[in-house]
Order: C-alpha cells, then structure tokens, then sequence
C-alpha cells in the first residue's frame, strides 16, 4: 500500500498578525490534474511517467485504489511516478476501495469500474457519504451498469456488480447541475465503452464548473483520445479510440492553491508570486487572478509564474463565480478588505463539498466582524472597519483552514489581526505543507 507521510499538526494554529508578505512561492501540483491522470495512465496501454505529482490525501486515496485494483506503480524519486497502464483490463476483479474525501477519486473511478465491470466497494470519510453521487450513479445504470447504493439512496458508499453496458442506442443523459464530475466521470469511462458504436452523452440541464471539463478533455486528448463537443450539451467519443501513455506528463502546479497567495500579495502588499501555474494553464482556476484585477490587485503573468501586489485598498466585487468555485472562497476573504460589499454568486455548489461553504463561510466572516448575508446561491461580504481576532473553525474543510489564514494579514485599511485556525491538518487534502508556505511569505513571525 502506498504510504502517506502524515505531517503532525497541533489541534490549533495561532497566526500572528502579518505586516507585509512578499516573496515566491513554488506551488504543489494539481489535485484536478494529478487525478485524472493517475486514472488515465492506469487504464493507458503503456507506462507513464508523472513528473510532479501532487502528494497529498486526495492523491494518496486514489494511489491506494490502483494499487488495490492491482495497477503498478511506483514513486522513482521526489518528482517522478511511473504508472504501468493495463489497457483498460483491470487485473483485480474484486475489491475494498476507500475514497477518503476526494471527489475527484470516487466519481471517475465509479465510472469507470462500472463499465470495466467487477465487484467492487468504494466508501469513504462520513461527509463523503453525504456528499451527492445520485445523478452520476442513475447515468450509469440506465444504460446497464449495476451499481448500488449500500447506504442512503444519492449517496456513497456504493456497491458495483458487473453489469451490461449498453450505451450505443440512445445518449447517456447526465445532469450538470450539482457537480460537474459526473460528466467528467462519463466522460473518461466513455472509450471503455465505444468498441463498436459511438458514445454520447448529454448533459440535461445546467453545466457548472465548465471549466473542469476543459481540464478533462485536454488529458483525455493527451491520452490519445478526441471528443467531439457540441457547446457544452453533447459529447461524442468514436469508437475504437483506446488510451494510450504520452510517455510523460507534466503535473502543472494547483492553481486554486496559488489564489492564497496571490490573494495575499493583492492584500498584504507584496509582490507575491507563485510558481508552476502561468498564463497557459489549463486549468480555469488561474482566471481567479482576474478576479483580484478587477478588484484593484495589480496582476504579472508569465510562462510559469503568476503575480500580484496592490498598493492601495481592494474594490469590492460583484460577480458570478460558477466558473471558479474553489477559488471564490479566497475571493470571500480578499472581500475582508475590500471598500464596499462584494457579492458573490451563483455558487450554490459549495453547500455540497467538504463542508456546506455558504454556511461555514457566513458563520467564520461574522466572527472576524464582517456583515454577511448567506442566500440559496450566493454570499454578500460587508467588511469590518477593524478585523476581529477570532478563532475559525475548518469543518475539516482544507480550503477553510487556507483562506482563512489570509485573515491575519495587514490590508491597507483594515489592520489584520491574531487568528486562531482549529484543525489546520485539514489542509493535508490538498497541500500538507501551506503552512509552512504561507509562513514564507510572511515578513516577520507569523506562529
Ligand atoms: O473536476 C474537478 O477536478 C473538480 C471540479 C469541481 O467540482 P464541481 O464540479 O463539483 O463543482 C471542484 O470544486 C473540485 O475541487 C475539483
Ligand atoms: C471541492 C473540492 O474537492 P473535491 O475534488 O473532493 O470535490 C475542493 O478541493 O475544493
């Protein structure tokens, strides 16, 4: 099995307050990425090499399940997997799999066993089990998968039999609205199962996160295998398209991680840049950055690099943030320093992963002194005059533990002040070491 490294944390993190943060911050690879191509180099024909993996608890749970699922891999050195792909035949026709919390684990990998066909169990943490899978699960089965739910009904854990797939008569339907992993889930199992006769599937109703799937075809591309697109309501994959190993990929680094420090040079002066994320990202969190533009930061991209510095008090925002639902939480925090309200909306995602957000964020934003107003759908920020010292909960949430750190900063007109961060190894999902990380760009103590 593969083994984690856990890092120790105390059962608290007390942040002094930050005068000025400034420096270079090289980013952990991301989660979205590092992922699917794990998944998709399992089920390549041929060995590839992942250079710049992110390790970390997401990373860690889907390691763990190729592993049981009897795909080779090994780590060669710090930056370097290999990954021996099976061609889409899965040597382990039975097993115990845990997801841990990692979405991006448990729906491609339901998808996939689903259609290769075994017996198998995914389970994970308790707020996985209350984490949606419904609409994914009723894709499947409509078109022959046997899967069931051992638990509450629209929610893991789940049961998988082999079933009989047949998706050539009639598209897979599939709804976007609550997570966009569903799709992407159809998505990478569907050359598994276009032998002889194309496969679409269509999304019924609202897409969200849409640039997500961006992130999925591009590998899926990389891979070896195209998909043909109409808008975003219909996908086709041709038969006799199979995964195939590029060789080596390249894990670009996690560009809803690098929102924290971004965020914090648009906050606390800098300039602050990131390292392993840059203007060709493929992935749509890097447009988290034009976002701090618009509210005043002022924004350097490079190849590589991302960077920000603000000389002056943020401008509030008012925007529709569907696009970047992870990073929109630090947004949440910038809008702490900001000189009006900023509203937030259309991110009624949040209430369903790894806490409900809407509500963890109004209820630690009032701690800190700000007016909030929660909706369905969407937050409205008022900033304090002064940020209050606080100690915020994390609801075991890593993007909670992260975005809240930013609370401790000294924005140009509101002084940051002592925060206490409860159970800051939540981060561990996503990135073990964003204490340490943040400390670095911290002029002066920050524990
Ligand atoms: O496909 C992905 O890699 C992800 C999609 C998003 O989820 P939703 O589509 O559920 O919004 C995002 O929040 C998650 O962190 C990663
Ligand atoms: C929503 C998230 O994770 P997941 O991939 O588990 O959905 C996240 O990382 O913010």
């Amino acid at each position: 099995m593969p083994q984690n490294n856990p890092k120790i944390y105390p059962h608290y993190l007390d942040l002094k307050p930050v005068m000025h943060v400034a420096g270079t911050v090289r980013l952990p690879g991301s989660k979205s990425i590092s992922n699917r191509t794990l998944l998709l180099a399992a089920l390549a024909g041929g060995t590839t090499t992942i250079v710049d993996l992110l390790a970390s608890d997401d990373t860690m749970v889907m390691l763990g399940a190729l592993h049981s699922l009897g795909i080779k891999w090994e780590q060669l050195d710090e930056r370097t997997h290999i990954v021996h792909g099976v061609d889409g035949v899965l040597p382990v026709h039975q097993a115990d799999l845990f997801m841990g919390n990692a979405g991006t684990a448990i729906r491609p990998l339901t998808a996939a066993l689903a259609v290769i066909g075994g017996d198998y169990t995914l389970h994970g943490v308790s707020r996985m089990h209350e984490r949606p899978i419904g609409d994914l699960v009723e894709s499947l089965n409509a078109v022959g998968a046997q899967i069931e739910y051992t638990g509450e009904a629209g929610f893991p854990p789940l049961r998988i039999r082999r079933g009989h797939i047949h998706a050539h008569a009639a598209p897979i339907l599939v709804r976007g609205n609550v997570s966009s992993q569903f799709l992407t889930a159809l998505l990478m199992a569907a050359p598994l199962m276009a032998n002889e006769h194309p496969v679409s599937i269509e999304v019924e109703g609202e897409l969200i996160s849409k640039p997500y799937i961006e992130i999925t075809l591009n590998l899926m591309r990389r891979f070896g295998v195209t998909v043909e697109q109409d808008g975003w309501r219909s996908f086709t994959v041709q038969p006799g398209q199979r995964y195939v190993s590029p060789g080596t990929i390249h894990v670009e680094g996690d560009a809803s991680s690098a929102s924290y420090f971004l965020a914090a040079g648009a906050i606390g002066g800098g300039p602050v840049r990131v390292v392993g994320v840059g203007r060709d990202s493929i992935q749509g969190d890097v447009r988290f950055a034009d976002a701090l533009e618009q509210m005043g930061a002022t924004v350097t991209r490079g190849d590589d690099w991302i960077e920000a510095t603000s000389n002056g008090v943020l401008k509030a925002i008012d925007a529709d943030f569907n696009h970047i639902p992870d990073a929109a939480m630090t947004i949440a925090i910038a809008a702490l320093y900001a000189d009006g309200t900023s509203t937030l909306r259309n991110i009624a995602s949040w209430r369903v992963k790894e806490t409900d957000r809407l509500a963890a964020m109004a209820k630690e934003l009032r701690k800190l002194g700000a007016t909030v107003e929660e909706g369905l759908d969407y937050i409205a920020i008022t900033p304090p005059v002064q940020i209050a010292a606080a100690t915020i909960d994390t609801y075991d949430d890593h993007r909670m533990a992260m975005c809240f750190s930013l609370a401790s900063l000294d924005g140009a007109a509101r002084r940051g002040n002592a925060i206490r961060i409860n159970e800051p190894q939540c981060v561990a999902k996503t990135f073990p070491d964003y204490f340490e990380a943040f400390a670095g760009i911290a002029k002066g103590e920050l524990f």
